[in-house]
């Protein structure tokens, strides 16, 4: 195991007691700054396994390890985005920003932790909208006040549990587009579920694909070996992308069954660099994994 920033070393967890784990021996780790993605059919146990690096949920054997400290309960270290928004339906935009703020910074005056609130909101471009209430917005908007509220605690971790699932395709979008933004300016460190192989390809450092379960683990971590620069605009001209895509697909069509049918695998996954067996120059962006 490396001394990545996140460390997931042999994770398991059965939710009964004389049924198989929903997943074993999971091990991955995610650098600081690293955005990671997780994907894997419906039921395998992504959201089990953010639930648990949220500190929401116990596992039932091995550990999770954040900036040296083990995992054990949830704390404000790391910031979760869900699908459902779950903002206060009571409190304004600014309000359910400025209460995860002052949950941060409990010693902060109203006004700084205001000014704090309202950086963010720009960030994810609601400015204007600070005192109009959930009920107002359209879902785009109620996602990014989701997102600018996960990010205004200054998280060493941001969890996302497919955040962009609910959303058309054109909305999806630009709010992915803002995540990478911000994301580049703050350096944050990622994890999120997601069923999108190209939104996954877009966001991604690297793509943990998980098998199916019972008993899932991570099977392969797929390095995005595409520019840092990318964008949606861009990505589909470059010839690795449609290497990255196929291999991902090709893993849920088929080898997502195929390696849980032959039971226990590797614990460590495979690291895999679609196109560079080929002969593609590896076009990285240093932010390689360590070994899982
Ligand atoms: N609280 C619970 N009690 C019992 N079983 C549970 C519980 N939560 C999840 N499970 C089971 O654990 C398995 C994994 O669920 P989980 O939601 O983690 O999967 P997932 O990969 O995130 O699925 P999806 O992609 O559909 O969201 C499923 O079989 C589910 O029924």
């Amino acid at each position: 195991m490396g001394k990545a920033f996140l460390i997931v070393d042999n994770l398991s967890k059965r939710y009964t007691d004389d049924g198989p784990p929903v997943f074993d021996k999971v091990s991955f780790g995610i650098d600081k700054g690293e955005f990671a993605c997780i994907i894997g059919h419906s039921g395998c146990g992504k959201t089990t396994i953010l639930n648990v690096l949220a500190g929401l949920e116990a596992s039932s054997g091995g550990v999770v390890i954040m900036d040296q400290r083990e995992v054990k309960g949830p704390s404000l270290d790391r910031g979760v985005v869900f699908q459902s928004h779950a903002l206060m339906p009571w409190f304004s935009v600014l309000g359910n920003i400025v209460f995860a703020v002052r949950s941060r910074w409990p010693d902060w005056p109203r006004d700084k932790a205001e000014e704090h609130a309202r950086r963010f909101i720009a960030m994810v471009g609601l400015k204007g909208a600070e005192h109009k209430k959930p009920s107002e917005l359209s879902g785009g908007m109620k996602q990014r006040v989701g997102i600018a509220r996960a990010f205004s605690i200054e998280p060493k971790m941001l969890l996302m549990d497919e955040p962009f699932g609910a959303l058309d395709a054109l909305t999806r979008g630009v709010v992915q587009d803002e995540l990478l933004k911000i994301c580049s300016a703050t350096h944050q460190t990622v994890f999120m579920i997601t069923h999108d192989v190209d939104e996954a390809i877009l966001l991604a450092d690297k793509i943990f694909l998980m098998s199916n379960g019972p008993r899932a683990r991570i099977a392969e971590v797929v390095v995005n070996t595409m520019p840092k620069t990318r964008t949606r605009e861009n990505m589909h001209h470059d010839p690795q992308f449609y290497r990255i895509r196929n291999h991902l697909v090709d893993f849920l069509v088929h080898r997502s069954r195929q390696i849980q049918e032959a039971g226990a695998g590797d614990a460590v996954a495979r690291m895999i660099m679609p196109g560079l067996e080929e002969g593609i120059p590896a076009q990285t962006s240093g932010n390689f994994p360590q070994a899982a």
